[in-house]
């Protein structure tokens, strides 16, 4: 059974949506946050910590698994799920945004990209056929398509022409996606910040009828207000019965704006990132734990929170661990950002499912504070 949008309701507060997404490994309640996996492991977590603290789908690289272990292998594995022993659904990017974040010398061309691996220089290079094969190899529920995400700030022009470009390559990767398997190829809306782009852009994915579509080249250092501005220029050329995928956003502030405006599914590296420097995402807004202050603090982390490092651990031993280099305090840290991120969206789908996301952001912002977390 290949991947099937449900659209359960609309909140009658805000243009938010209350979906399931079906995909062969399972269902995915939506508005959604995926934790980020690049290299087939989301750091320091097993997936029955993942499965405990709800979550559903998680999000793996092509770039990253193209250049280590190689996709054959994952392949003669039996694919990414076993390879993982991850038996939920998986989503993995198409590369071309990660070779212009990670590799040196890259060169883009109506082909695709050549790059040196950042791991040993070697010369590689990925156009949107092989992309789409080595995402089929890997075997992801869903899959994205091959496109550039212009960097920020960027001239009109070149904006213009790599957006076009980007609707080229996903006609090409229409072609090349093999039908064998039951995975969704999802469409890329570029545009950068321009909103006759945003609405081109859209016009040319949704006229190749994706099953799902996602709003890239946001999250690239421009403002917020720019990333609001862009989705409402883009959803409403979006079918309302597909889902729709906001890549890169994962701060709470955002998760509620984003949700609020009909975004379907949502990732970001944040909450594992800044857990492995000891910051936290609390009911009360971000908090250092390894800062001085917590040294003798022998309450909770977060004391609304009810994840395992809440439940078991105070601030001042996760502190020692963190001073101390300990492993397991990072994965405490971890297990804590994840949980609140999962949770957060629980608490979006409760409150669209009662018309009140809109009385929710207020009352969220009141208490997590608006600083730019
Ligand atoms: C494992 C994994 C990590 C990261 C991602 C999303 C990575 C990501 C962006 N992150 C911030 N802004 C982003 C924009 C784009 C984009 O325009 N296109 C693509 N393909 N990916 C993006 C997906 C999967």
């Amino acid at each position: 059974m290949a991947v099937k949008y449900e659209l359960i309701k609309t909140c009658a507060q805000t243009g938010a949506r209350l979906g399931r997404l079906h995909t062969p490994h399972g269902v995915i309640d939506t508005p959604t946050f995926m934790p980020v996996g690049t290299q087939a492991s989301v750091k320091g977590m097993s997936p029955e910590e993942l499965k405990t603290l709800g979550a559903q789908i998680i999000l793996s690289n092509t770039y990253h698994l193209f250049l280590r272990p190689g996709h054959e292998l994952v392949k003669e594995a039996g694919g990414l799920h076993r390879f993982m022993n991850w038996d939920r659904p998986i989503l993995t990017d198409s590369g071309g945004f990660q070779v212009f974040s990670l590799s040196e010398m890259r060169k883009i061309t109506e082909e695709g990209v050549q790059f040196r691996s950042h791991i040993n220089g070697d010369k590689l290079s990925l156009t949107p056929e092989s992309a789409t094969q080595v995402q089929n190899a890997l075997g992801a529920d869903i899959i994205m398509a091959f496109d550039e995400c212009p960097p920020y700030p960027a001239e009109y022009e070149y904006v213009k022409q790599s957006t076009e470009r980007t609707s080229r390559w996903a006609e090409r990767c229409l072609k090349a996606h093999s039908r064998s398997h039951d995975q969704a190829l999802f469409g890329i809306v570029q545009g950068g910040m321009h909103a006759d782009l945003r609405k081109q852009s859209a016009l040319d994915l949704t006229s190749l009828d994706f099953p799902g579509y996602a709003m890239g080249g946001l999250s690239v250092g421009e403002p917020k207000h720019f990333m609001y501005e862009m989705l409402e220029e883009t959803i409403p050329y979006l079918p309302g019965n597909k889902p729709r995928y906001l890549m890169g956003v994962g701060s709470p502030d955002a998760l509620i704006e984003g949700s609020i405006r009909g975004v379907d599914m949502f990732d970001c590296v944040l909450p594992t990132r800044i857990a492995r420097n000891g910051t936290l995402m609390t009911s009360q807004g971000r908090m250092v734990v390894r800062n001085a202050k917590y040294t003798n603090d022998f309450g909770p982390m977060d004391p609304e929170c009810s994840c395992y490092a809440c439940r078991n651990y105070s601030r001042a031993y996760i502190r020692h661990l963190i001073k101390a280099d300990e492993m397991f305090g990072l994965r405490l840290t971890t297990i804590h950002n994840l949980h609140f991120l999962v949770n957060l969206m629980v608490q979006v789908r409760e409150a669209i499912r009662e018309d009140r996301l809109g009385t929710f952001r207020e009352e969220f912002f009141e208490k997590y504070g608006m600083a730019d977390n």
